[in-house]
């Protein structure tokens, strides 16, 4: 057994919906401006050719019905709703539909974003970790198996910020495809069990406040919820 100078940190983890078993958080993976109506309200031009990424550590990770503080060093946080999809296996890059095979499950996810440095990120040309990779950035709501739910297709994606609907869409607007993400994304790395992919976020992203209530849902998938409370 290893000796480690320190205790090394808990295994992140996400409950799986009907199960006592969770999963294992390794990496997780967000696509960029895959829907179109968003990248045109970021003043963005779509690029049909080619998802790009970005990453959130694991340490991102909370679970949906979470109170998460305002996070320090932004006035401008945002919610993003999307689809995440949870990976069991390696991939096989040889087809959109094989890769789409080592999908152990789906679920709603919000990719909670520090507008205000992402912004000041962009302008400079910098990386965007500090706008989009903070404690508590990764909302993620129960598994569902993807035995259970799919294929991706028509189901409405949601968010609702104190009842009132912000953002509202069809899965099947994605310009990149679940498959064809995976696809590409297995062309950069060794992508396996524990890694999951945040698929993009339709139109109607902005600000949250302390104390509001953030309700997010996708047809067939357990909703992600997330309150937000003062910053501590
Ligand atoms: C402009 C963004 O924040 C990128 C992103 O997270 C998305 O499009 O989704």
């Amino acid at each position: 057994m290893s000796e480690y100078v320190f205790q090394p940190s808990n295994v992140v983890s996400v409950a799986m919906q009907g199960e006592a078993a969770r999963y294992p958080v390794r990496r997780i993976f967000c696509v960029g401006r895959n829907y179109e109506a968003h990248a045109r309200e970021m003043g963005a031009e779509v690029d049909r050719e080619a998802p790009f990424y970005f990453t959130k550590s694991a340490h991102s990770v909370i679970e949906s019905g979470t109170r998460l503080p305002y996070p320090p060093g932004t006035a401008d946080l945002h919610h993003e709703m999307e689809l995440a999809v949870a990976l069991g296996g390696a991939v096989d890059r040889s087809s959109p539909e094989t890769a789409l095979q080592s999908v152990l499950g789906y679920g709603c996810a919000l990719d909670m974003t520090r507008r205000d440095l992402q912004a000041k990120a962009k302008e400079k040309r910098r990386p965007w970790d500090l706008g989009k990779d903070f404690e508590g950035s990764a909302v993620l709501a129960p598994l569902v198996r993807a035995t259970d739910w799919g294929p991706v297709a028509e189901q409405s994606i949601t968010l609702a910020v104190n009842g009132d609907m912000r953002q509202s869409a069809q899965l099947d607007q994605m310009i990149h495809g679940v498959g064809a993400v995976l696809m590409d994304l297995s062309q950069f790395y060794t992508l396996g069990a524990g890694d999951v992919i945040l698929t993009g976020t339709p139109a109607g992203v902005g600000a949250v406040v302390a104390g509001d209530q953030l309700v997010g849902q996708i047809d067939g998938l357990p909703p992600v919820q997330l309150t937000l409370a003062a910053r501590s």
